[in-house]
């Protein structure tokens, strides 16, 4: 069997304080897009997990893996899987592609060993793997609370075109939100009125109500993420932000070719670009 496993952008993410436990209180609106990994699963009598990817582990300390483990602890399910991972979602990119694979994982077991699992218990299994990763069990457009696994669908967001550009480094999510001083916030996105602008499917007002408060930190750090959101701008996207803690950027286009155009002119300044759409 073969899944799609979709990455995300935030369109907003907003910190609201530091938690004793040290995560932080989030409120962010995730949206899935179409560009995928491809996870091929194949019966097998251990468990085995491999990717041609450099940068991502095989084996047992692949997210995945511990997706699988936890599938068979909480169904008592006594099987083994193949699994493997053809990676096009850029990684460690602030673009999810590591919980997507893992949100994948549960689904696809729960198809083809046939328990019965609710979309409430696979998020439940998923959020023991990390925050982002609930989100994938049901995708599209939502709002995510708590540390990002409260979540609350929304209406589906009217089509737009991403253009994503991903700088040549790596951001370790930890070390963003440790740099990031919860009461030194000077802008929050207005959540609530992106969630009206995609009630009403009003472009405009989307476009000009994405934030996240983690820029702060990165753009900072990264000049080249600061000159890949300016160039976006620049260039005639109808605006631009970072993607989780980076350094992916984004620009959102109403049309095609716009961002193809977008896409064209960045190319000498990042090395992984891809036009993609919400799903
Ligand atoms: C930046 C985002 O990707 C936005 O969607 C998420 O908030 C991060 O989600 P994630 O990568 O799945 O996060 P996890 O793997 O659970 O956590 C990585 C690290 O990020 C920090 N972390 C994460 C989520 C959160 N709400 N507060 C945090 O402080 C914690 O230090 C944690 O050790
Ligand atoms: N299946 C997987 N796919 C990608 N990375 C994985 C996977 N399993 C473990 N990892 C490790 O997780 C780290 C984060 O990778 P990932 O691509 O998920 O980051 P990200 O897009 O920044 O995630 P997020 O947006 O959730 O913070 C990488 O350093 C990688 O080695």
């Amino acid at each position: 069997m073969n899944l799609k496993s979709r990455a995300k952008i935030n369109l907003t993410l907003d910190v609201l304080y530091k938690r004793k436990d040290g995560y932080h209180e989030v409120k962010m609106i995730m949206q899935e897009i179409e560009l995928s990994d491809n996870i091929v699963f194949k019966e097998c009598n251990k468990i085995e997990v491999n990717c041609s990817h450099p940068f991502v582990p095989s084996g047992s300390s692949n997210l995945v893996y511990k997706a699988v483990e936890l599938v068979k602890e909480a169904t008592g399910v006594d099987a083994g899987i193949s699994i493997e991972i053809e990676k096009k979602i850029p990684v460690a990119a602030g673009l999810g592609g590591g919980s997507s694979n893992a949100a994948t994982t549960i689904i696809g077991l729960n198809k083809l060993w046939d328990l019965g699992l609710t979309d409430q218990e696979m998020e439940n299994i998923a959020s023991k793997l990390g925050a982002d990763v609930p989100f994938f069990v049901k995708g599209g457009t939502q709002l995510a609370t708590g540390i990002g696994e409260d979540l609350t669908k929304l209406t589906k967001a009217p089509k737009l075109w991403v253009v994503l550009a991903k700088p040549n480094l790596g951001i370790s999510t930890k070390e963003v939100y440790q740099n990031l001083d919860a009461n030194k916030i000077l802008c929050h996105p207005k959540t609530d009125r992106m969630i009206t602008a995609i009630e009403k499917k009003d472009i405009k007002e989307i476009c000009t109500n994405v934030g996240n408060v983690l820029e702060s930190v990165t753009l900072h750090r990264y000049s080249n993420v600061r000159i890949l959101k300016s160039k976006m701008s620049e260039m005639g996207a109808n605006s631009s932000l970072m993607s989780g803690s980076g350094p992916t950027v984004y620009g959102l286009c109403e049309g095609y070719d716009k961002a193809i155009q977008i896409a064209k002119g960045l190319g000498p300044l990042s090395e992984e670009i891809f036009v993609t759409k919400f799903v």
